[in-house]
C-alpha cells in the first residue's frame, strides 16, 4: 500500500492521507488495539446523496443514545461508537488530549474523497470548567475531566455537501468494517424521558439569590469587577434519558444555536468559543441577556414590538454592556497572540434566541503563519480554545480572581458545564462552543440529569433579576425534556 501525504487545503494537514482505491480490502496487521506504539486509524469519507435537508436530520440518523452531535442550521455532523476515546485530567486535560490526538494524526490511513472541514477524521470533545471538581477526589478519583473520542461512523452535511466517514483500527478483527459497520449500529427507536420531576441541585433557588448578592458585595468591595455564579437543577426521568430526544426537539427549537452531545453532556449553546477554518479564526462572544416573554409551549423565535423594545433597552443598557465588554476583551487578549490581524467590532449586536436575547459580538482573525517559518505545526482548534478558556463570559474579571471566587462561593460542581465542547479535525481545525443552556446526563444513573445556567455578576446587579434570568438559560433543556 502506497502512503502519500496530505494534499490540498493549505494548514500543513497532519494526517496521512492513503491512496488505495475505495473497492480494495482495507489493510491489518497483527498489532493489538492499544499497542505501545499507539493505534492506527484507518479512516474512510464518501459523498452520499441520501441524507435529507432539514433541521432535524443529521440528529434523525442517530442509531442509539450514544450520541455524538455538533449541528446547527441542519449542517454539522452526527457520530456514534466510538473507535479511540481518550480520557484526561486535571489541568493537563487539554495538553494532554492535543498531543494525544496528533499521535493519532501522525499514524491515521485517510482517504477522505470530501475535503471539507468535518470529513475525513474526527474527534468530539467535552472539557470541564475547573481544573479541579469540588467532590472529585472524594466521590470519583477516576472522574476524568477532559474526553476526546472519535466515533466508528460520522455522518455530515455542509450546504449542499453530505458524507459518510467510516473509522476501523489496523489489528482490530473483531470489529466489523465498510458496510457492515453501519449495519452494527442498528437503529433503536428513540424514546421520550416520560413524568420528569425536577428538584433543586447544589443550591436551591431560594439560596441562589444570596449567592449572588455575596458576588455583588464581593465587587463593590473591589475584589474583582466581573464574576460568573452558576446554579444546578436536578431532573429525575420516569424512563433512561435518550439524548436523541432532547437533541431533536433543541436542534428544531433552537436552530441558531448549536446542538451539541457529547458522552451524556448534551445542549444547545449560542456562544462559539473558537472556529479554526483554513488559517481564520472566529469567536461568537455573548455576555449582557434579556428576557423573552411569551406564552405557549413552543419556543418561537419570531419577534414582536415588545421585542424590539426589549432589544433596544438591551443595547442601551450600561450594566449589560459593561458586562459584554469584558467578555470581548478577555477574547480578543487570549487571541491576539495567536493571530496577524484581528477585526473586533467595536459595538455588540443583538441576538435573538427563543427564550432570551443576548449582546452579541463575533470576533475574527487571520492565524500567524507560524508553520512556514518555524517549521512547527499552527495551533490546532483545540488548544485555541484551551488558550481561550475561561473567558469572562463563564468566568468573569479578572480571571484569577473569579475563579477564586467561583470556587469559594458557587457552591456548585460546575462538571462539564461552561467548559469547551466540540469537534477537532485530521487537519487541527474545528469548532468548539462553551457547553451553556446544557444538561449532563448522569453516567451512574441515566433517569438523573443535571441541568446548568449562570449569569455574570456585575456591580450594579440585582439577584432577584439574576435569579429570573438564570430560569429564562434553564428553559432550552427544560424544553428539550418537555417540562414546560
Ligand atoms: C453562563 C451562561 O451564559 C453566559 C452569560 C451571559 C450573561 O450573563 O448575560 C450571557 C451569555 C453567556 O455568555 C449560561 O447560559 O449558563
Amino acid at each position: 500500500m502506497t502512503v502519500s501525504p496530505a494534499g490540498g487545503a493549505p494548514g500543513a494537514p497532519t494526517a496521512a492521507y492513503e491512496s488505495w482505491p475505495a473497492q480494495e480490502p482495507l489493510p491489518s496487521d497483527d498489532a493489538p488495539r492499544g499497542a505501545p506504539d499507539g493505534p492506527q486509524l484507518v479512516v474512510r469519507t464518501v459523498a452520499i446523496d441520501d441524507l435529507p435537508e432539514g433541521r432535524t436530520a443529521l440528529v434523525d440518523r442517530l442509531p442509539d443514545g450514544n450520541a455524538l452531535t455538533w449541528v446547527r442550521h441542519g449542517d454539522g455532523l452526527a457520530g456514534w461508537g466510538e473507535a479511540l476515546r481518550f480520557e484526561t485530567f486535571g489541568p493537563g486535560r487539554f495538553a494532554d488530549a492535543d498531543d494525544k490526538w496528533r499521535q493519532v494524526l501522525d499514524k491515521a490511513l485517510v482517504h477522505d474523497d470530501v475535503r471539507l472541514p468535518g470529513s475525513g477524521l474526527v474527534a468530539f470533545g467535552s472539557f470541564a470548567f475547573d481544573d479541579v471538581s469540588p467532590g472529585d477526589e472524594e466521590e470519583d478519583p477516576a472522574r476524568a475531566s477532559g474526553v476526546l473520542i472519535v466515533p466508528r461512523v460520522v455522518v455530515g452535511r455542509r450546504g449542499e455537501h453530505a458524507w459518510l466517514t467510516t473509522v476501523s483500527l489496523v489489528g482490530d478483527r473483531s470489529a466489523p468494517v465498510g458496510e457492515d459497520l453501519l449495519s452494527a449500529y442498528p437503529h433503536r427507536p428513540v424514546t421520550g424521558p416520560g413524568r420528569v420531576v425536577l428538584a433543586d441541585g447544589a443550591v436551591g433557588a431560594a439560596d441562589w439569590p444570596g449567592v449572588v448578592a455575596e458576588g455583588i458585595a464581593r465587587i463593590q468591595a473591589g475584589e474583582l469587577e466581573k464574576v460568573v455564579l452558576a446554579r444546578d437543577v436536578v431532573a429525575s426521568t420516569e424512563h433512561p434519558v435518550d439524548a436523541r430526544h432532547l437533541l431533536g426537539r433543541l436542534a428544531a427549537a433552537y436552530d441558531a444555536c448549536w446542538t451539541f452531545s457529547v458522552d451524556g453532556m448534551v445542549g444547545a449553546t449560542p456562544e462559539l468559543l473558537v472556529r479554526s477554518e483554513k488559517g481564520l479564526v472566529a469567536s461568537r462572544v455573548l455576555a449582557g441577556t434579556i428576557r423573552r416573554e411569551h406564552g405557549g409551549d413552543t419556543p418561537d423565535a419570531q419577534g414582536d414590538d415588545a421585542d424590539l423594545l426589549r432589544a433596544a433597552q438591551l443595547a442601551r443598557s450600561s450594566k449589560d454592556l459593561e458586562e459584554h465588554e469584558f467578555a470581548v476583551r478577555s477574547v480578543a487578549a487570549a487571541l491576539e497572540p495567536f493571530c496577524s490581524s484581528m477585526n473586533v467590532p467595536e459595538a455588540p449586536f443583538v441576538l435573538h434566541l427563543p427564550n432570551v436575547m443576548h449582546l452579541a459580538t463575533d470576533v475574527t482573525g487571520v492565524l500567524t503563519d507560524q508553520g512556514a517559518t518555524s517549521g512547527r505545526r499552527p495551533p490546532s482548534s483545540l488548544s485555541l480554545a484551551a488558550a481561550l478558556h475561561p473567558s469572562a463570559a463563564v468566568c468573569g474579571t479578572p480571571t484569577q480572581a473569579a475563579r477564586g471566587l467561583i470556587r469559594e462561593i458557587e457552591g456548585l460542581d460546575r462538571a462539564r458545564y461552561a467548559g469547551p465542547v466540540g469537534w477537532v479535525g485530521a487537519d487541527g481545525d474545528g469548532e468548539w462552543g462553551i457547553a451553556l443552556r446544557s444538561a449532563e446526563i448522569s453516567a451512574k444513573n441515566p433517569r438523573h440529569i443535571r441541568l446548568f445556567a449562570g449569569c455574570g455578576i456585575v456591580a450594579a446587579s440585582d439577584p432577584a433579576a439574576e435569579l429570573a434570568e438564570s430560569e429564562a438559560k434553564l428553559e432550552p433543556m427544560r424544553y428539550a425534556l418537555a417540562t414546560r
